[in-house]
């Protein structure tokens, strides 16, 4: 079967050169309207849809840019999704995917080797989690009506070709997270079963743990997609019924997390605290890059844009909002916890657990254990709600079969995307040990984050230059990505030479190229501005 150039166009472009009189052509009308200046160069092309060779229709496809305009964007958001989440709801939901085992475990593993100073490790990464948190913010108020988060902005800012890229680098962390998170909620209902003396030891590991089979490559459990089924049931039945339950389970949770803190205070013994960094500060940065997994989750909030009572205000506050949260709560339990015991005491795989019942103080225990559960219930839910409306947007967008864009008209959720990843995530769960790829996790999100932060400059490159001229041979364009290739390539060798312990002079060298590339961008945009005006 041949396929024409047009059938390469995504959703939105395809109606415009259609019919004028559907929903969407209105939609697009108001959005061909807004795109004036910036957007005009970067409208898909007639040569690509007018019967070019097929290489250079696919060419063309890969390398436009979807026009989106606040106003068009509103336009969309009647299409069946509602709007239910307030502000607390979506600061909730933040946390909800934030806070799962991480914190439970990670704490210890990094204090181990960091001491004390693992506090500043969670003080650093939440640091550079805020700066990134502040360009989700200002993307979610720039886009405050469609769905798709990271994949939108990106198909917004550069083309579709990255924006489907970092699609496939979310879903892969997604898709293995939700497994690997629904087989440690598996294992750990199992270990609150086996409290019961009678049950003790009688569970047979095909239910919960795993049977292992052809070598331990497959691994079968059934409780792992049975919660999963659960939870997607709960998805499908509305997002003001999933809200509830994060709502509740997150509330929980914080409560434990603060009375863990607080039961901890009075075990504090300040001695413990010194020294403060036993393997210097170069143990703090490394400490730093694990302890980061423990804060993904805060840009689960940008994919409720459809379903958020007022985006534009309460997106930006949900983002930022749950994530300081996380950083005070984190910053909190990690004093506690190296005040409470020394640092080379600690376990690996309990740490906080362990350090109350050191301390007798059993009743803790439990708590952390409900938090556990708690933590990896709503990191899945979320999970799982966020990866349904990143399949909506691309099932909208036309990069993906069309009965992905269908939203359920009673229960306004779209049931087909959120069936679809619970089966994916229930059949990884029961039958692989997904926990040996869990370490690639961070990788998708960071991808995400890195892209995220880079669509803040671009777009903001290409409001002020849109008019201006440049300055030598190159385009503007040109000397924007040659400024953010050069500083992302000084802060990967800075990197490098810190891991490896090279000389100083690599990274004061790479420090001082990449100011110098930051305050070129900087100047350009101003100039550029001064050009406008
Ligand atoms: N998209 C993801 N990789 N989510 C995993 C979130 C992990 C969560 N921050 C935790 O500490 O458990």
């Amino acid at each position: 079967m041949t396929q024409g150039p047009t059938s390469l166009l995504p959703v939105w472009a395809r109606t415009t050169a259609r019919r004028p009189s559907s929903r969407r052509q209105s939609l697009h009308a108001t959005t061909a309207e807004a795109m004036d200046g910036e957007d005009a160069h970067h409208r898909p092309s007639s040569s690509s849809s007018s019967g070019g060779p097929f290489l250079s229709g696919l060419c063309a496809a890969a390398l436009r840019r979807k026009p989106i305009s606040a106003r068009a964007s509103a336009a969309a958001s009647g299409e069946g999704l509602v709007r239910q989440l307030g502000v607390l709801e979506l600061v909730l939901l933040g946390i909800g995917a934030s806070i799962g085992a991480g914190i439970f475990v990670i704490t210890g593993t990094v204090a181990r080797d960091a001491g004390p100073g693992v506090t500043i490790s969670f003080a650093l990464a939440g640091a550079a989690c805020v700066l990134n948190a502040l360009c989700y913010a200002e993307l979610a108020s720039r886009f405050p009506a469609v769905v798709g988060g990271a994949y939108l902005y990106t198909y917004a800012a550069f083309n579709e070709l990255t924006a489907f890229l970092v699609f496939t680098q979310l879903m892969l962390d997604y898709h293995i997270g939700a497994a690997s998170i629904a087989r440690s909620l598996a294992s750990y209902f199992i270990q609150f079963l086996e409290l019961i003396p009678s049950v003790k030891g009688n569970v047979p590991s095909w239910i919960g743990h795993g049977e292992e089979f052809f070598g331990g490559v497959v691994s079968v459990n059934i409780l792992a997609p049975i919660l999963l089924v659960i939870l997607t049931v709960i998805l499908c039945r509305g997002v003001k019924e999933s809200s509830a339950v994060n709502t509740f389970m997150t509330t929980l949770k914080i409560i434990i997390v603060i009375v863990v803190v607080f039961a901890g205070v009075f075990e504090v013994d300040v001695s413990n605290w010194s020294p403060f960094m036993p393997n210097g500060f170069k143990a703090v940065v490394t400490g730093s890059t694990v302890v980061f997994f423990a804060y993904v989750g805060f840009d689960a909030v940008a994919n409720s844009a459809e379903e958020a009572k007022n985006p534009q205000r309460d997106l930006p506050i949900g983002i930022l909002g749950s994530l300081l949260a996380c950083v005070i709560l984190y910053v909190a339990v990690c004093l506690v916890i190296t005040g409470m015991l020394p640092y080379t005491l600690l376990g690996e795989d309990a740490p906080l657990a362990e350090a109350f019942s050191a301390k007798g103080l059993k009743f803790v225990t439990v708590l952390i254990s409900i938090g556990a559960v708690a933590g990896l219930t709503t990191t899945l839910l979320v999970g799982l709600y966020v990866q349904s409306r990143l399949y909506l947007g691309l099932g909208r967008d036309g990069l993906l079969p069309s009965i992905f864009s269908k939203v359920h008209p009673t229960l306004h959720t779209p049931l087909h995307s959120q069936i679809w990843v619970g089966c994916v995530a229930a059949v990884l769960a029961g039958l692989f040990n997904v926990h040996a790829l869990s370490h690639i996790l961070s990788v998708g999100t960071l991808t995400g984050y890195s892209v995220v932060s880079a669509c803040v400059i671009t777009l903001r490159w290409s409001d002020k230059a849109t008019n201006s001229r440049s300055l030598g041979k190159f385009s503007i364009w040109q000397e924007g990505v040659f400024c953010l290739v050069i500083v992302a390539l000084c802060g990967f060798i800075a990197g490098i030479s810190y891991r490896f312990s090279y000389s100083i002079a690599f990274i004061i060298i790479a420090f001082l190229i990449a100011t110098v590339g930051s305050f070129s961008l900087l100047f350009r945009q101003v100039s550029a501005f001064s050009f406008n005006l």
